[in-house]
């Protein structure tokens, strides 16, 4: 097998006061793929990433980068968007990148940057007047600068607005199709399956489960979701092959046989009309490995 790009073994964190915010975790990161962190508030991400990323030392554990400990060469070749970055008040959006530009030997050519982050039109503005959208791909672009083999994005879109978001992956898309491994950490179910190759779910400071999105909901998940309105549906007849979980103003039917279910609904004269069936998703799998909801919806 080829060698991750990065792979950490029996990675631990313990903060003084005795908490441990990582309690021994294992990944491997393959070249070229979007790998995806996730998990409810306090599982540890942070602590994970921080270490991966080089700013925190780890209580017990190594991490490699290229099959090797991390050096001089992992500074040069790994890109970080942080969750929140303080920039440089007046300075200009092409100013920002070509400060940023300053701290490599080699990487991207900053007008070509800006065109890829679509931000050619804000090049001379402010940096403190772009709307939330431009300002995160502002700070996309400068963990871009280097042209990174590798790069690490935190939340990268929490609080856009959903078309901003979309935008936002779009470029983590081209990002990615350039060959660009990235690491992504989000409390957003649906980013991690649109974008991620790979996605691991942390809880407690332990990864519970990790695969590629699809894979593991059909590991975890067998039954289709069927939901009625519970006004069509006030009393549930004997279903053979369905589980029911009365809600407050829908009725969910959990069933491994859609037909049967179906059938049986029709011979006891329920009204279908506004019968809805999904698939399961990410955000019923984490609720089902952590038994949370998370932060940010
Ligand atoms: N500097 C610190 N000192 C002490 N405890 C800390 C420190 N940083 C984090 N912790 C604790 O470690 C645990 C894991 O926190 P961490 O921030 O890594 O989780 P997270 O999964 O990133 O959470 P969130 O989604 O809320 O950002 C939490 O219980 C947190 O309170």
């Amino acid at each position: 097998m080829e060698t991750p790009i990065l792979a950490v073994e029996g990675l631990v964190k313990r903060y003084p006061g005795g908490v441990t915010a990582v309690d021994g975790v294992d990944l491997a990161v393959p070249e070229g793929i979007c790998f995806g962190l996730l998990g409810p508030n306090g599982a540890g991400k942070t602590s994970t990433v921080e270490i991966l990323e080089g700013i925190h030392e780890p209580t017990a554990g190594t991490v490699r980068y290229r099959g090797r400990p991390r050096d001089r060469r992992f500074r040069d070749e790994v890109g970080v968007q942080f969750q929140s970055t303080v920039l440089q008040d007046f300075l200009t959006v092409r100013e920002i990148l070509t400060l940023f530009r300053r701290l490599y030997p080699a990487g991207r050519d900053v007008d070509e940057l800006l065109a890829e982050v679509a931000l050619t039109e804000f090049a001379g503005r402010d940096n403190r007047h772009l709307s939330g959208g431009q300002r995160q791909r502002l700070l996309l672009a400068c963990a871009l600068v280097n042209d990174p083999a590798l790069v690490f994005l935190d939340e990268p879109t929490t609080g856009l607005d959903p078309q901003a978001r979309r935008n936002f992956w779009a470029l983590v898309e081209r990002i990615r199709e350039r060959g660009t491994t990235v690491i992504l950490t989000t409390h957003y179910m649906e980013e991690a399956y649109v974008l991620c190759d790979t996605i691991a779910i942390m809880d407690r400071g332990q990864v519970i489960a990790e695969g590629p999105p699809r894979e593991l909901l059909d590991r975890h998940f067998r039954e289709a979701v069927m939901e009625l309105p519970r006004l069509d549906l006030p009393t549930v007849p004997a279903l053979s092959r369905a589980r029911v979980e009365m809600g407050r103003d829908v009725v969910t039917l959990l069933t491994d046989e859609v037909n049967t279910t179906l059938a049986e609904l029709t011979a006891a004269g329920v009204d279908l009309q506004n019968l809805r069936i999904r698939e399961r998703s990410l955000e019923d799998l984490f609720l089902h490995l952590t038994g949370e909801g998370l932060r940010g919806g």
